[in-house]
C-alpha cells in the first residue's frame, strides 16, 4: 500500500506534484491545521504530515497518530512541534533549514525602512486623501548603526545587506567566531554595547530559555533613545508589554514586528501605537521560499516514506538502514558527550577535536562527528541538527579536525570531543558497553564512570577529606535526591571531579549554595 502523507497548512502546489510523482498519497488540506479536533480524527490514517506554522503537532495529537511516522515543517521554526513527545513516538521530524531565510531576511530590511520611513502611515494618509507631507519625517540608514541579536543564517544575510547599505553592523552572538564576524564585515560586540550603540535592533535567535525577553524591560531602558526595533524571529524574544511603554514614552522611536507572543495575533500591546508596524508573520512568505521550502519537504518526506533516507531531521541521525543497529548506540554516547562538552563552554569554540579509538574508529565516524557537533551546538543554536551541524560549525570558524586509531585502550571503542577556546581546552570520553548504554570514562583526562542522567551536577574540586559528605549533606538538605554519583581525581589531594545524577533540575540557588562548599573549583547543571 502506498503511503498516504496530509499536508496541513497552505503549501505551495509544487510539494502536492512531487507526492503524486514519488506514487504517495496526498491529502492536500491546507486549513485542517487550524482545527485541532478535525486534525485529531483523521490524523490516524497518515504516515507523514507536513506542515508550516499553523498546525500544532502536540503530545495529544501524536497520540491519535498511530500510523505517522514523520512530520515535515516547511520552514525552519519548529516550535510548533513537541519533538521529545515525537521522539518518544518515534516519529521523526525534518524542518527544511535553509530555504526561506533570504526571505525572512528581506522582511527583516523591509520592516528597517518602512520604520525609517514611516511608509505604512503616510501611505494610509495619502490615500485618504489628506497630502500631509509635512507630518512625516524620516530618518536615513546610510551611517547609522544596524544591532544584530543572532548572527546564524538569517542574521548573517541581514548584516550583509545592512554592509550593502553602508550601515555600521554590530552583532551579539556568542557563536559568532572573530573569523565569521570580520568575513561578514561586522563587529562582534557583548549584548550591552549592542543596546547602547544600535540606532535599529533586529532580533534573529530562535526562542530558548536564554533569549526569551532578550529585549527585557531592563534591556530596552538601555538602548539608545530613539533606537527603532526589529522581530522577524520569534514572539517572545522581546517584552512586549515594556516595549509599548517606551514607545509611548518615545524613548524607542519605532517596532517592526512580524512575530508576536501570542500568534494568530489578534490582539496585541504593540498594536494602535503611530509608530509600530506589523505583519502577520509573514517573514517566510514570498513565492520563491514557499516553492523551496514546499519542494524540499516533499523530497525529504517521500525519501523517507519510501527509501528510509533521512534528511534534516531534527531528533533522528542520518544512517543508512544497514549501519544503523551497530552505529545508533555510539550517535548517542557522539551527541551526548557533545551536549556534555556543549553545556560547559561559554566561550565561543575555536575548534574540537573528534577521537575514535578501538572498533568506533572503523564506524561512520562522520555521522558520529556530525552528532557531536550536533550536540555541542544545540544549547546555543536551537535548530541544530545532524545534517546542519557541520556546515554550523564550519560557517562559525570552528575547525574540526579528527583523529583514529585503529588500536583499542582500555575500552573496545572509545570516543573522545576536545573542545578548544579562546580560554581553554577541555576534553570528554565515552563509550558504549555491552549493555548498550553511553558512558562518561573520562573528564579532562580523569578517569571516571559515569551514567548520563536526565539531570546532572557538575562539580570540580579539590580532593579533601569530608567533601563528598558535606556535598551529600547539602544536597540532602536541599531535598535533591541523588540518583548517581560518580568521581574522578588526577592523584590524591589533587584536583578532582563529581558527576552527580539528581532527580530534579538543579536551580540556580542550589548551584550558588554547592558554589559555597569549601574546596569547591566550579559547579554546572548539566541536562539531557
Ligand atoms: N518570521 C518568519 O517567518 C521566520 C522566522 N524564522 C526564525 O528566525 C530565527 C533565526 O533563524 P536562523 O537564522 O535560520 O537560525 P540559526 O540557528 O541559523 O541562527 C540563530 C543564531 O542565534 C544565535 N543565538 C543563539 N542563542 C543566542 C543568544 N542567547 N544570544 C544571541 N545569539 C544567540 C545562534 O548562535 C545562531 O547564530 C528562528 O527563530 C526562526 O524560527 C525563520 C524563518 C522565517
Ligand atoms: O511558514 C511560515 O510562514 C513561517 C516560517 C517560520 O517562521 C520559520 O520557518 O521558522
Amino acid at each position: 500500500m502506498a503511503p498516504r502523507v496530509l499536508i496541513s497548512d497552505s503549501l505551495s502546489t509544487a510539494a502536492v506534484q512531487i507526492f503524486k510523482d514519488r506514487g504517495i498519497d496526498v491529502d492536500y488540506l491546507p486549513d485542517l491545521g487550524k482545527d485541532k479536533e478535525k486534525l485529531a480524527e483523521v490524523i490516524g490514517d497518515y504516515d507523514g504530515l507536513a506542515i508550516r506554522s499553523a498546525t500544532k503537532v502536540t503530545a495529544k495529537l501524536l497520540e491519535k497518530a498511530t500510523r505517522l511516522k514523520v512530520v515535515g515543517r516547511a520552514g525552519i521554526g519548529v516550535d510548533n512541534v513537541d519533538i521529545p513527545a515525537a521522539s518518544a513516538k518515534g516519529v521523526i521530524v525534518m524542518n527544511t533549514p535553509f530555504g526561506n531565510s533570504i526571505t525572512t531576511a528581506e522582511h527583516a530590511v523591509a520592516l528597517m525602512f518602512a520604520l525609517a520611513r514611516e511608509i505604512p502611515a503616510a501611505d494610509a494618509s495619502t490615500q485618504a486623501g489628506k497630502w500631509e507631507k509635512n507630518k512625516f519625517m524620516g530618518v536615513e540608514i546610510t551611517g547609522k548603526t544596524l544591532g544584530i541579536i543572532g548572527c546564524g543564517n538569517i542574521g548573517s544575510i541581514v548584516a550583509e545587506r545592512g554592509v550593502g547599505l553602508k550601515m555600521r553592523v554590530v552583532a551579539f552572538d556568542p557563536f559568532l567566531s572573530p573569523e565569521r564576524a570580520i568575513e561578514l564585515g561586522v563587529e562582534k560586540v557583548e549584548l550591552e554595547d549592542l543596546l547602547k550603540r544600535a540606532d535599529f535592533i533586529t532580533l534573529h535567535t530562535p526562542l530558548t530559555d536564554k533569549t526569551r525577553n532578550i529585549l527585557s524591560a531592563e534591556n530596552i531602558a538601555k538602548t539608545k533613545k530613539g533606537v527603532r526595533i526589529i522581530n522577524c524571529a520569534r514572539g517572545g524574544l522581546v517584552d512586549e508589554v515594556a516595549l509599548r511603554a517606551a514607545l509611548d514614552s518615545g524613548h524607542v522611536a519605532g517596532a517592526g514586528f512580524d512575530v508576536f507572543t501570542e500568534e494568530p495575533a489578534n490582539a496585541n500591546p504593540l498594536f494602535g501605537h503611530k509608530n509600530v508596524v506589523a505583519t502577520p508573520h509573514l517573514g517566510a512568505s514570498t513565492s520563491e521560499a514557499q516553492e523551496n521550502v514546499a519542494l524540499q519537504v516533499a523530497e525529504q518526506l517521500s525519501d523517507y516514506l519510501l527509501k528510509g533516507a533521512v534528511t534534516n531531521a531534527l531528533n533522528m541521525p542520518s544512517v543508512t538502514a544497514e549501519e544503523a543497529p551497530k552505529l545508533t548506540p555510539f550517535v548517542r554516547l557522539a551527541e551526548l558527550i557533545g551536549s556534555f562538552a556543549g553545556q560547559l563552554t561559554e566561550d565561543g569554540i575555536t575548534g574540537v577535536r573528534l577521537e575514535y579509538e578501538g572498533e568506533v574508529s572503523e564506524m561512520n565516524t562522520r555521522a558520529l562527528g556530525a552528532a557531536a557537533l550536533a550536540g555541542l551546538l544545540k544549547p546555543q543554536l536551537d535548530t541544530v541538527n545532524m545534517v546542519s551541524a557541520p556546515v554550523m560549525a564550519k560557517e562559525r570558524g570552528i575547525a574540526v579536525e579528527v583523529m583514529r586509531r585503529e588500536v583499542a585502550g582500555t575500552y573496545d571503542s572509545l570516543f573522545r570531543l576536545v573542545v578548544k577556546t579562546p580560554k581553554l581546552e577541555r576534553s570528554v570520553a565515552g563509550t558504549v558497553f555491552a549493555d548498550g548504554k553511553p558512558r562518561i570514562v573520562e573528564i579532562k583526562g580523569i578517569q571516571m564512570d559515569a551514567e548520563f542522567q536526565p539531570s546532572m551536577l557538575y562539580v570540580t574540586n579539590k580532593d579533601k577529606p569530608g567533601f563528598i559528605g558535606r556535598l551529600g549533606t547539602l544536597l540532602g538538605a536541599r531535598g535533591v535526591n541523588i540518583a548517581t554519583f560518580a568521581l574522578g581525581r588526577t592523584a590524591a589531594g589533587a584536583d578532582a571531579i563529581a558527576l552527580i545524577g539528581i532527580d530534579a533540575v538543579a536551580d540556580d540557588a542550589l548551584l550558588a549554595d554547592v558554589a559555597k562548599l569549601e574546596n569547591v573549583v566550579q559547579v554546572k547543571r548539566v541536562t539531557f
